[in-house]
């Protein structure tokens, strides 16, 4: 049996081809979809991320803005400049970098964001609106996975998806809408006992733990679906997922790779919900 390599570069193409569309179709209408991002300090990564997002924007006519702010900014003046975006009507959605430095509080900020300009999908109000099934700006990793994975078809339902990781960005929405989807879910985290045991028994393994590698051959069941959300950069200047894809490779039957997996569909639904900000906020 051969492994399906579950490309998101590709897939990110061609939804950025049909999202350059709807762009069009609003400019004809007047309305210029246009994201504002928030980078606080020089974290190189964050840096890279912050031109991949701006980049992506320009390649389908979506209006962005960066707001390259000091990392001794206070809390309250970074308060004060959403609060500007919030109430500015040329600006459809806002996004605040992460990781924050150590003195903001990230919970304090992301609740700071209109939930209607929230295109990350962070705010209480779409995370509430997420977990009862409602219409939601929805977080752009998780909803980019589950584009991934109907993409290459894989079955959701009754299987049995197990998460590791529960960061409000990645573990807990990706669980909630695997879940919406009838999978069973199980998180597992730092914590678990004897985690091993666990992700052996994933039809679907999401992956999310942050740490270079972790997962390899005997963690897994022969032909789940392995998908990594990790994205580590080497000192060779490499970047490397939470799976040991050499060695998980064989035994899976669809495995995402790093880079060109699910990084690039996290860019591309951003683009996604910054067009769906611009349709409600008008
Ligand atoms: N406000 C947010 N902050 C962060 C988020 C987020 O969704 N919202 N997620 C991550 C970083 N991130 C986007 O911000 C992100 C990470 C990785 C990629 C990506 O495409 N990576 C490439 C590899 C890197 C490269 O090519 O240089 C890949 O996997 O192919 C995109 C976005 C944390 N912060």
């Amino acid at each position: 049996m051969s492994t399906t390599i579950m490309y998101g570069n590709t897939l990110a193409k061609k939804m950025s081809a049909e999202l350059k569309k709807e762009v069009e179709q609003l400019h004809d209408v007047d309305i210029y979809p246009t994201l504002t991002v928030l980078i606080i300090g020089d974290n190189p990564a964050s840096k890279t991320y912050v031109r991949m997002k701006q980049k992506a924007c320009e390649k389908i006519g979506i209006q962005s803005n960066v707001v390259e702010l000091q990392d001794d900014i206070s809390e309250s003046e970074l308060l004060g400049k959403i609060n500007q975006l919030n109430q500015d009507p040329t600006v459809h959605g806002i996004l605040v970098q992460l990781p924050l430095p150590q003195h903001i509080n990230e919970k304090k900020v992301l609740e700071y964001i209109h939930p209607q300009k929230d295109v990350d999908g962070f705010h209480p109000i779409n995370v509430g609106r997420l977990a009862i099934g409602h219409d939601a700006l929805i977080p752009c990793t998780p909803i980019g996975i589950i584009k991934l994975l109907e993409s290459y078809n894989v079955d959701i339902q009754g299987k049995h998806a197990v998460i590791i990781g529960r960061s409000n960005i990645v573990g807990k929405p990706i669980g909630q809408l695997l879940l919406n989807q009838n999978a069973t879910v199980t998180y597992t985290h730092s914590k678990t006992n004897n985690l091993s045991h666990m992700t052996r028994q994933a039809d679907i393994l999401i992956v999310a733990v942050g740490k270079a590698q972790f997962i390899s051959e005997d963690d897994i069941k022969e032909g789940a679906v392995i998908v990594d959300v990790g994205n580590t950069f080497l000192e060779n200047g490499k970047v490397v997922g939470d799976v040991d894809f050499e060695s998980v490779k064989e035994k899976a039957n669809k495995i995402t790779p790093v880079p060109k997996g699910v990084g690039p569909m996290t860019i591309t639904m951003l683009l996604h919900n910054t067009i769906k900000a611009a349709r409600n906020t008008v």
